[in-house]
């Protein structure tokens, strides 16, 4: 059994952090990673779709490096950890193209620098810190300036002639600056721009859409095409420049950029020459904050002994230098399952298609949605609910899916529709622009939000139902939540059907609901991403609205339950709500919440309870609920974890207490299953809900008696 991947290999597999492999239990087990490792590796080198992503691969590809230590007998011949690159070519290189070490976090990155030292018997003079381009490389020979070849890595011993192609690539002159006669390898590549462009083109010309840059770049290099998608060059590397120029790695890209060469060091990402390892991991995490911004994609940082004489004496293995080394970042494409399409309307009236992903991590982080940009766009990408999609963050933008893997489309995969009417207020679409709005634009929202505002879970306005605020609103007494606090008696009697006193009384208990606390306000104004228990962890951290709306986003992050992808949400729809929150401060409600032991309890229905998610130390347990739990949605699943005094998460770990496991349970359970955690059943779960609900305390505990650790795989 495969235990990073699913059977069919297409569903997002838990990835194994490659830093902390484990070994594969049986010789066939380790064939067959091989031999997917393989078929994986042959479809990336040629441009092609892959159902792996280099998150899943290089997860796979570790397990095997782990196997092979600790099982050398088993070791394959053709096992990826033996094999560079792709099959071979007509070019022989000048000397071998070889790959480059892997490590994963600091940690890694000094060992290997401890491991460098020692070998030469004394410390590494100095590092040099480049961008890894995600690109794929290539040899360039020139003759007394001019050039005459271009071939791939190929086997890394012969490559393929690629000249013809080649020709045209940004950064890549066929004439030097001076007529010197040198070999100059780096990396063809796409920039972010030239990749989107790519894209458009493939999609224009009914083709799927690139995986990611790189194997846009691999495919264009070599196929021929009706249509051109521009590549751009970066030097890493020469042979054959004098002494003078090639005693570092850092004077010989200099020299290449002064002979008219694109290189690392003249790219937006820089190359730093670093005087010690504890320089190189500030160097690599300052790259590794501009990696959004740098206008092409790295997949991490190459560090190099700077030195051509230290480069000598540490020489190479059969696959990689000894002296230098790749500090991978987290992949910033992933391939997961499209589980389906949801149609948002914002506050505008803005109709938006957005994706819901099967949990992934993508650049570090747990991407759960992601843009679809517009139904036009989604329509000519063709992507469908129960596709394997490529979910692309660069930086801190927001996830979008780039495309579908056609190759793994489920045969009953039905087409997209869009909707007809709008999916909030049923009323027209405007579809005149890219972006369709609901004819009604911002009144489309009005109802729904004025009706949740002064719901229970927030506001509780008592006796304003749905069909005085209908008539509010025909009235147009009302537009938002805060002209409901201008109401006045006169006004509110002259309506049908209500006397002076019932107005009086309804204006005397809309009056009552501005002291209410923070926590209300902010439910009642229905920020996406947040519901009551999340409005009150953010009232209780910051305390007043003030604080609220000053937050950075990295302040954002410091609520429980609030990552990244949440806080930007979040921050951006206050920003628009603003005015809103202005106007009803200016009514008088309050914007503060209250602090203190009374308030931990303040409005909790099971206040006073015991709460059975509780450590014997009063601190909540940390619930993972996966799968579908009966009568619950998804988050009303996570809720009920708070509700019952446990702490929700998203991600399975060591720390977890437990795994609520239900129908439809994905890669969390098996995550769990592999870390021993305890389980419990998703029928058993909501009986314990009911339980507490209902006050009855020894059901509850009973079944929370019943949640046993498994067994590790
Ligand atoms: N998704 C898949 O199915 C799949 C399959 C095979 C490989 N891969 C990916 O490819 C990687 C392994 O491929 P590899 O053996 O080509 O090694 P590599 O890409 O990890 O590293 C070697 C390459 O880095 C490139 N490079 C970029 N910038 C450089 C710089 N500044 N200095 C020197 N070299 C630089 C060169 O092209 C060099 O050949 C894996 O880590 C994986 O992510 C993915
Ligand atoms: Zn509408």
């Amino acid at each position: 059994m495969q235990d990073d991947l699913a059977a069919d290999g297409t569903a997002a597999a838990p990835i194994v952090d490659p830093a902390h492999a484990r070994p594969h239990a049986t010789a066939e087990e380790y064939r067959s990673a091989v031999a997917q490792a393989r078929r994986a590796a042959a479809a990336y080198y040629a441009g092609e779709q892959t159902l792996l992503d280099d998150a899943e691969y290089d997860a796979l590809y570790a397990r095997i490096v782990v196997s092979e230590r600790e099982h050398p007998q088993w070791r394959a011949d053709d096992s990826p950890t033996a094999v560079v690159g792709t099959p071979g070519g007509d070019i022989e290189h000048s000397t071998p193209m070889l790959s480059i070490g892997n490590v994963f976090d600091t940690e890694g990155l000094h060992d290997w620098a401890a491991k460098l030292d020692k070998a030469l018997g004394r410390p590494v003079t100095r590092y040099t810190v480049e961008p890894k381009i995600d690109g794929l490389a290539i040899a360039v020979r020139y003759v007394e300036g001019r050039l005459t070849l271009i071939a791939t890595r190929g086997d890394g011993y012969t490559g393929e002639d690629v000249t013809s192609q080649a020709r045209l690539i940004a950064g890549l002159p066929t004439r030097l600056s001076a007529p010197v006669t040198i070999e100059i390898r780096g990396e063809v590549y796409m920039t972010d721009a030239d990749f989107a462009m790519g894209c458009d083109l493939r999609l224009a010309h009914g083709e799927p859409v690139f995986a990611n840059p790189r194997s846009a770049a691999a495919g264009s290099l070599r196929a021929q095409r009706v249509y051109d998608v521009p590549l751009s060059f970066m030097a890493y590397a020469a042979t054959g420049l004098p002494d003078e120029h090639a005693h570092s790695h850092s004077t010989a890209i200099a020299h290449l950029a002064a002979l008219g060469v694109a290189t690392t060091a003249e790219s937006s990402a820089g190359l730093t020459v670093c005087a010690d390892i504890d320089e190189v991991t500030t160097a690599v995490a300052a790259l590794g904050a501009r990696r959004g911004d740098l206008g092409f994609g790295i997949d991490g940082v190459v560090i190099k002994a700077d030195l051509a004489a230290d480069q000598a004496q540490a020489g190479y293995s059969t696959r990689a230098p000894r002296w230098g080394i790749a500090h991978k970042f987290p992949a910033d494409t992933r391939t997961t399952t499209l589980l389906r399409i949801d149609v948002q309307v914002g506050r505008t009236g803005v109709i938006t298609p957005v994706a819901v992903l099967e949990p992934v991590q993508v650049g570090g982080v747990v991407v759960t949605s992601a843009t679809l940009h517009n139904f036009a766009d989604l329509q000519r990408r063709d992507v469908r609910a129960g596709d394997t999609v490529y979910v692309r963050r660069a930086g801190d933008v927001i996830p979008e899916i780039t495309g579908a893997v056609h190759d793994a489309r489920p045969a009953d995969a039905e087409p997209y529709t869009p909707p007809v009417t709008c999916p909030r207020c049923g009323g027209d679409i405007d579809r005149s622009n890219q972006r369709w709005r609901c004819a009604r634009g911002r009144a489309c929202g009005e109802k729904a939000t004025l009706l949740y505002f002064t719901s229970r879970d927030a506001m509780d306005i008592e006796g304003l139902g749905e069909k005085i605020l209908d008539a509010l609103l025909a009235a147009g007494h009302i537009t938002d939540a805060a002209d409901l606090y201008a109401l006045d008696v006169p006004t509110l009697a002259a309506m049908d059907r209500l006397g002076t006193v019932s107005a009086t009384n309804l204006v005397n208990s809309i009056a009552a609901t501005k002291a209410r606390p923070l926590s209300r306000v902010l439910t009642g104004l229905g920020i996406r991403m947040t519901g009551r228990t999340l409005s009150r962890r953010i009232a209780r951290h910051f305390g007043t609205m003030d604080a609220i709306l000053a937050a950075a986003l990295a302040e954002w992050e410091q609520v429980d339950g609030i990552g990244t992808e949440r806080a930007a949400v979040i921050s951006a729809e206050l920003a628009e709500v603003a005015p809103l929150i202005a106007k009803l401060a200016a009514h008088g409600v309050n914007m503060t919440e209250p602090t203190g032991p009374a308030a931990a309890t303040d409005d909790t229905a099971t206040a006073g309870s015991a709460l059975p998610l509780r450590r014997p130390d009063g601190t909540p347990m940390t619930v993972v609920v996966t799968g579908s739990v009966p009568g619950l949605t998804r988050n009303q699943g996570n809720e009920a974890v708070e509700e019952l005094g446990g702490k929700s998460s998203g991600s399975v770990s060591a720390r977890t207490d437990f795994v609520v496991v239900g129908d439809g349970a994905g890669s969390k359970a098996t995550k769990a299953a592999d870390l021993g955690l305890p389980i419990l059943d998703a029928d058993k779960f909501a009986q314990l809900l009911t339980a507490h609900r209902a006050g009855d305390h020894d059901t509850a505990t009973a079944i929370l008696a019943t949640v046993t650790p498994t067994p590790p795989r």
